[in-house]
C-alpha cells in the first residue's frame, strides 16, 4: 500500500475511511499474505492525524473521526498479515502509530527523516493505546522518556532505541521490505498468527472494552478552548516555518 494524499499524508478522515477499507479488503482476500506499507510522497511517510480535523468542528465530527482513527488501529494492529512499513520519510505521530502497529520497521536512512509520538510538544497527550503500541515495540523506559518529552528522533537514533529495526539506504528500502516480507512469509500462516494475536490480545481488547470511553474522553479533551488554542498555535507555527 502506497500513501498518496500530497503534500504530507495526513491522516484526514477520508484517508483513515480509505486506508481501513483497503486494509480490509486485503485480510479478506486469501491470497494476500502480507502488506508493505509505504509512501508515494517525496520526504514523508505521515505526517499523522490531519490537525484540521481537530480544529473547529463540531462534536459529532470530533466523534467521527476519533472512530476513524481507532478502526484504522484495531485493523492494522490486529492484521493476520505480515506488515511491513517501508518508512521512506518523516513520521510523526500519527504516522509512528502506523509504523508501530506493524510486524517490522526498516527506514531510509536519512538522519534528516525522524519518527516518534511527538503529541506533548502539541500540548495533546498520546492515548493509551498509542503508549501500549509504543511500549510493545521499545519497553517501558524509553517510552516514557520519549513520550514525555514528544521526542522526534532522526532515523539513526531511532534504530538505536529499538523504534524502528533497520535502516537501510533510500533506494533499497523497498528491496529490503520485499526480502523481510519473504522472510516472515516462509513461516506457516497460523502459528505466526496465534503468536502474533496471544502477542498483541491484552493490548488490542483494552481499547476494544474502553472504546465508547476513549471517544467521550477524546471529545471532551479535544473541546477544550485551552487545547483548540495549543492546535490553533501549533498550526499557524507550521505555516510561519514554512514563510
Ligand atoms: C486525557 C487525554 C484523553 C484523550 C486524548 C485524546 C487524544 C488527543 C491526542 C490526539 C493524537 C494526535 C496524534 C497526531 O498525529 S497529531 C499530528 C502531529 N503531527 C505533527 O506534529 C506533524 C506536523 N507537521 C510537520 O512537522 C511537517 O509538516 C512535516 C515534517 C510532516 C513536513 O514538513 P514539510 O516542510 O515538508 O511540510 P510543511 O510545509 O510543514 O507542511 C505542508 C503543509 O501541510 C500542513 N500540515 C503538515 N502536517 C499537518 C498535519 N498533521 N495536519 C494538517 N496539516 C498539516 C502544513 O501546515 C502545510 O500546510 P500549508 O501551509 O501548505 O497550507
Amino acid at each position: 500500500m502506497k500513501f498518496k494524499s500530497p503534500p504530507v499524508n495526513s491522516l484526514s478522515l477520508e484517508f483513515l475511511t480509505e486506508f481501513s477499507i483497503g486494509l480490509e479488503k486485503l485480510e479478506n482476500n486469501r491470497a494476500c499474505r502480507g502488506v508493505i506499507i509505504t509512501s508515494a510522497v517525496p520526504k514523508i511517510f505521515s505526517s499523522g492525524l490531519d490537525i484540521t480535523e481537530m480544529c473547529g468542528k463540531s462534536v459529532e465530527h470530533y466523534g467521527e473521526f476519533w472512530r476513524a482513527v481507532q478502526e484504522m488501529w484495531l485493523r492494522l494492529y490486529g492484521s493476520n498479515m505480515v506488515t511491513v512499513a517501508a518508512v521512506n520519510g518523516s513520521s510523526p505521530a500519527g504516522g509512528c502509530l502506523i509504523a508501530l502497529s506493524c510486524d517490522y520497521r526498516i527506514m531510509a536512512e536519512n538522519p534528516k527523516f525522524s519518527i516518534g509520538l511527538n503529541e506533548a510538544q502539541l500540548g495533546i497527550v498520546a492515548p493509551f493505546w498509542f503508549k501500549d503500541t509504543f511500549v510493545n515495540v521499545v519497553g517501558h523506559r524509553i517510552a516514557e522518556r520519549s513520550l514525555q518529552l514528544g521526542s522526534l528522533h532522526p532515523a539513526p537514533e531511532a534504530q538505536r532505541l529499538g523504534l524502528v529495526d533497520e535502516l537501510v539506504p533510500e533506494e533499497k528500502l523497498m528491496e529490503k521490505a520485499a526480502a523481510v516480507m519473504a522472510q516472515w512469509l516462509a513461516l506457516p500462516d497460523h502459528a505466526r498468527q496465534l503468536t502474533k494475536t496471544m502477542m498483541r490480545k491484552a493490548v488490542l481488547d483494552r481499547l476494544v472494552a474502553h472504546r465508547e470511553e476513549d471517544i467521550k474522553n477524546f471529545i471532551t479533551f479535544v473541546s477544550k478552548e485551552s487545547i483548540q488554542k495549543s492546535l490553533r498555535m501549533y498550526m499557524e507555527m507550521l505555516k510561519k516555518r514554512k514563510s
